[in-house]
């Protein structure tokens, strides 16, 4: 039974839960199992079995007790270690904050756990979320269950989310938390063969998840099917009057809403997507969905989002721009590594932990953030970028005049070796080409599985919809889902 556990989802595990079929207490077992015996993935940074069980007895006595249960419970889940949990060491995969203890929970792990989920451990990442393939983190980098057919490469499950997206694609939870600056949800999700879903910034509040770039800082769930993905989701996002930028809206019943019938639904294929140098298999999965979608009841339309070139490098001026700023907190006076070299004042103690304490990165990041805000360069490069960043956002405004949500490869390649790109930070950045413009646009997006590319590897295809309509985003999943019938998983090396 236990293996069998592990193979459920959100939903399955809600409803079974609900009805008797297992006890919250079994599931989390199970998981506890998968993930203890998964070291090799190096998927998480701490593991909190003690906080799954917990979270199970909580769920099962209040069945027992004939209580309503939450939307999740009974679902344990693993949690990016982006998200301050209280009481549990919270690093953003960095060693400036190693043994960061944090005294508070963020909103939306919070909002997680009223909802009946636990927590099976804190995911690794690439540091501070800064990277396209888990090999930034300080704890090591994550590894993807799949491999190329025939090879025993250790591939990577894409990042910054990394360690969720492998962690669910290897069945060590059914779902996880992740958070999308440019890309950090859809593209790791895109490459594992999972569900990814960036809601409309503003939907998840940000509060206690460590900032990096705070205008495009969204939190998003990574599951295996999008019903657990609007269910999760509709758990995690809510007004939250402790994020400045936090919508004051409802949250829609995202779950109930679901329908793949997309009969009346216009669906724009932008024409600066098709970029030199896409691979093949990318084009003819791009095709297989515009099909897909057509089945569906919708109607393709040829779109033009003139300015989406210029959104990658008005990304890399604007994130690290924010980082510079967002990451001068870490001075080794208030939070975790402090270095003090003897008899050294306090300039020295700012060097001396910063040095040490941030990677290769993240430090890339903070020289060119703090670059493009000086003095002299602040008219040249930040506001430029935030020019390019309106011109983006307004390429989207005008295409919804002529469809209603917008099908487009999440990455251009599928998952590469690790140690393939780390030595050329420019090709890794191109991971994120198709993700970026909806993130700079504040757009809701999806990343659904695309079928397999001819290593056998996993392909995304991308939704992006209109401000606030997750809904329409989640149905169009739904349709591709359905159609596709994606059942492909890698084979178990790792335990
Ligand atoms: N954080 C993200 O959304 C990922 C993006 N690859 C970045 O490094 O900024």
């Amino acid at each position: 039974m236990s293996s069998e556990l592990t193979e459920l989802g959100v939903a399955d595990i809600r409803d079974g839960v609900a009805d008797g079929s297992f006890t919250a207490r079994e599931v989390a077992e199970a998981f506890n199992a998968q993930v203890a015996a998964a070291k090799d993935l190096g998927a998480f940074i701490v593991e909190t079995p003690e906080k799954a069980l917990e979270a199970a007895a909580a769920v099962d006595a209040a069945r027992a007790n004939g209580e309503t249960l939450g939307s999740m419970a009974g679902v344990p889940i693993g949690m990016k270690d982006l998200f301050c949990t209280d009481g549990v060491q919270t690093t953003a995969a960095s060693h400036i904050l190693e043994g960061f203890v944090p005294q508070y929970e963020s909103t939306v792990s919070a909002n997680l756990w009223r909802a009946g989920a636990g927590m099976l451990g804190k995911l690794n990442m690439d540091q501070f979320a800064m990277g396209s393939s888990n090999e930034t983190s300080y704890f090591g980098p994550v590894k993807s269950p799949w491999r190329k057919a025939g090879s025993n490469t250790a591939l990577t499950p894409g990042g910054s989310s990394g360690g969720s997206s492998s962690a669910v694609a290897a069945r060590l939870c059914p779902a996880a938390t992740g958070t999308d600056t440019g890309g950090s949800i859809r593209q790791p999700a895109a490459i594992t063969g999972t569900t990814g879903i960036k809601p409309t910034y503003g939907r998840c509040s940000r509060w206690g998840v460590v900032a990096f770039a705070s205008s495009l800082d969204q939190a998003g769930p990574i599951a295996r099917s999008v019903r657990d993905c609007a269910i999760m989701l509709e758990a995690m996002a809510g007004f939250d009057p402790k994020d400045a930028t936090s919508l004051d809206m409802p949250v829609p019943q995202w779950e109930a809403g679901l329908s793949a019938d997309l009969s009346g639904k216009k669906i724009g294929i932008p024409r600066e997507y098709r970029m030199d140098g896409t691979p093949q298999d990318i084009l003819d999965s791009w095709e297989r969905g515009k099909k897909w979608l057509k089945d569906a009841g919708a109607e393709i339309v040829d779109i033009s989002l003139p300015h989406t070139k210029y959104a990658l490098p008005a990304y890399y001026i604007i994130a690290p721009a924010e980082a510079s700023s967002n990451l001068a907190r870490y001075d080794g006076v208030r939070y975790g590594l402090r270095d003090l070299p003897d008899g050294a004042g306090l300039q020295d103690m700012y060097a001396a932990t910063r040095e040490e304490g941030f990677g290769d990165e993240v430090k890339r990041r903070i020289l060119i953030g703090t670059y493009v805000l000086s003095a002299g360069f602040y008219d040249a490069y930040y506001n430029q970028a935030q020019k390019i960043r309106t011109l983006v956002a307004r390429d989207f405004e005008q295409a919804w005049a002529e469809c209603d949500l917008i099908l487009a490869p999440t990455t251009p390649n599928a998952a590469f070796g690790l140690g393939e790109m780390q030595a050329d930070p420019l090709a890794m950045y191109l991971n994120d080409v198709f993700a970026v413009p909806a993130s700079l646009a504040g757009l809701p997006a999806i990343s659904v599985p695309g079928g397999l590319n001819s290593d056998g590897l996993p392909l995304g295809l991308q939704l992006v919809g209109k401000p606030f309509d997750e809904q329409g985003v989640l149905n169009a999943g739904l349709a591709i889902e359905q159609r596709n019938g994606f059942t492909a998983r890698p084979e178990t090396w790792w335990a």
